[in-house]
């Protein structure tokens, strides 16, 4: 798929405010940190549409690109970022469940989990509350380029185990740098043939 335009729509703190129309949608969802952002800016080929930051918690709203006038990638704040207060961390999931439980226009998510670990309970849990609730996501793992070829299909192997315990089947995967341009074919024609089966649904 060849990426014409992608614009910035709107940000907002409340899923009731996001777009009302029926564009499909996909949504990057991870811990702090992870690299949903910068991913964003590698799929899209825009350095920065998506505000990245070193530091966690950059994103903090929902965030609104419209890409080639047919369909939204959709930026989150992270889950698990320990260092804010409790009161902001709860709202921060809320916000997110709220996001997840509500958005009708959501065809799939992203669940980005950082190749570098092990298997970390909050993504599981994340995973599993997606699950549980019913919402199509595949898994992004982030950052390859920071680990050698062997170690990548360790830790993804990790991942399957551990999800296999649970799951009878695991979700789809993708393999991603945002720093070195890996994944990002395989990410967009997962989203083209997504958009496509939608289209012949319509
Ligand atoms: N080496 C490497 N660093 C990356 C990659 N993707 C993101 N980063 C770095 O990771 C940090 C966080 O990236 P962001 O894209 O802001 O992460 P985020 O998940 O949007 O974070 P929040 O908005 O705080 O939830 C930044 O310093 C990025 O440069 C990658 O593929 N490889
Ligand atoms: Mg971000």
């Amino acid at each position: 798929m060849i990426i014409k335009t992608a614009e910035f729509l709107m940000s907002n703190s409340d899923v009731d405010k996001c777009p009302k129309n029926q564009i499909p949608e996909y949504a990057f969802i991870g811990r702090s940190n992870v690299g949903k952002s910068s991913l964003i800016n590698m799929i899209t080929n825009h350095k920065n549409l998506a505000k990245t930051s070193g530091r966690p918690g950059k994103t903090q709203l929902i965030n609104h690109f419209l890409i080639n006038k047919e369909w939204f990638l959709v930026d989150l704040p992270g889950y698990g970022y320990a260092r804010v207060s409790k009161t902001a961390k709860q709202k921060f999931q809320s916000f997110i469940t709220d996001y997840f439980e509500k958005r009708q226009q959501l065809i799939s998510a992203f669940v980005l989990i950082d190749i570098r670990h092990t298997p970390q309970p909050i993504d599981l849990e994340f995973m599993e509350y997606m699950g549980v609730s019913g919402i199509p996501f595949s898994i992004i793992f982030t950052k390859a380029d920071k680990l050698k070829p062997m170690a990548i299909e360790r830790n993804v192997n990790a991942y399957t185990e551990e999800l296999l315990k649970t799951w009878e089947e695991t979700p789809n995967y993708f393999v991603t740098s945002s720093s070195k341009n890996i994944g990002r074919d395989a990410v967009l024609e997962f989203i083209a043939a997504t958009n496509t089966e939608i289209e012949s649904m319509r």
